[in-house]
């Protein structure tokens, strides 16, 4: 199938982004896949692939792909910024503020003059139910007016990986702070992120038996109150060089756990995100950062199953 499709960064979380508004193209997960795939297809995190509105109240659709597995995934912030550049570059609208319907929900996004994007990503979600997170046989310990999850990572998984940790028996227990952003996140706080262990537990918190839909685990170091850095190992994805629903939940995290203010500048491998939430149960976070087109260009997808 002969297709075409631009590719684009948000603070380096790099996506493969498809028209479907004038007709599905019916790609497979295996199709997926190829299209993320560094080595035989185009490279990306994340496929993007926008379609027309489904509803009155809302401009366009779009979903989201893991490029490493083609699955399906309910939220994506750096994608969202990505998405209002593409519809706007593409002249499939002149609105400077567009309604998108995600898996999620509804997202409104913004593009200002100085070429950064701004999104209203919705509220947290602090249900465990709904993560999805499974407590059973965790305690929470309280902190900062808040809860952490000590998760113990399974002790045989650790030895068995072919890196050394340099202290198993410390590296098998983490304090996570859980909460979904539309997607699931476990955020701990590291004294370091340079030297936080993200390849080694990430794989292992991402897969924990209490996710039963996996996680995306995220390693915040505070600077103060005004400023993290993170590094987040995505689903299905590794480390990506930044991650905008991993800065929201961080700074959700944060702010919950008495630690941060309620703006944060979020200093990712990629670049700077900017994130506010005001506090409270019910309020929407917003998160604001670039979003670059890199190229554009035509390829043929080879017939998967
Ligand atoms: N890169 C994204 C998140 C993409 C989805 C995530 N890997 C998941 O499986 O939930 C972002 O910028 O938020």
């Amino acid at each position: 199938m002969h297709i075409r499709f631009t590719k684009m960064q948000g603070a380096g979380n790099d996506f493969v982004v498809l028209d479907e508004t004038r007709g599905r193209l019916g790609l497979t997960p295996a199709q997926y896949r190829w299209l993320g795939d560094r080595h035989f297809g185009i490279g990306a995190d994340q496929i993007l692939t926008v379609r027309p509105a489904p509803t009155p109240d809302v401009d366009f659709e779009y979903v989201i792909h893991n490029g490493a597995d083609g699955g399906e995934v309910q939220h994506c912030g750096n994608g969202a910024r990505c998405f209002v550049r593409y519809v706007r570059q593409q002249g499939l609208t002149d609105q400077s503020t567009v309604r998108v319907k995600v898996q999620h929900g509804v997202l409104e996004l913004t593009e200002g003059a100085d070429g950064r994007v701004t999104v209203d990503m919705g509220a947290p979600m602090f249900d465990l139910a709904r993560v999805p997170f499974n407590t059973h046989g965790l305690s929470p310990v309280p902190e900062g007016g808040w809860q952490v999850w000590p998760l113990p990572l399974e002790q045989n998984l650790v030895e068995n990986q072919a890196f050394a940790l340099v202290n198993t028996a410390q590296s098998a227990m983490v304090n996570v702070a859980v909460l979904s952003m539309g997607n699931p996140h476990a955020v701990q706080v590291v004294a370091d992120v340079d030297t936080a262990p993200v390849a080694q537990q990430g794989p292992l918190i991402e897969s924990h038996p209490a996710f039963p839909e996996r996680v995306n685990a995220g390693f915040m170091q505070i600077v103060d109150r005004g400023q993290i850095r993170l590094r987040v190992y995505e689903r299905a994805a590794g480390e990506t060089l930044a991650c905008g629903t991993g800065a929201c939940a961080a700074v959700v995290a944060g702010i919950r756990l008495g630690l941060l203010d309620t703006k944060v500048g979020v200093h990712t491998r990629g670049g700077l995100l900017t994130i506010e939430w005001a506090g409270g149960e019910h309020d929407p976070v917003r998160m604001s950062g670039p979003a670059v087109t890199v190229f554009e260009g035509e390829t043929e997808v080879p017939d998967l199953k």
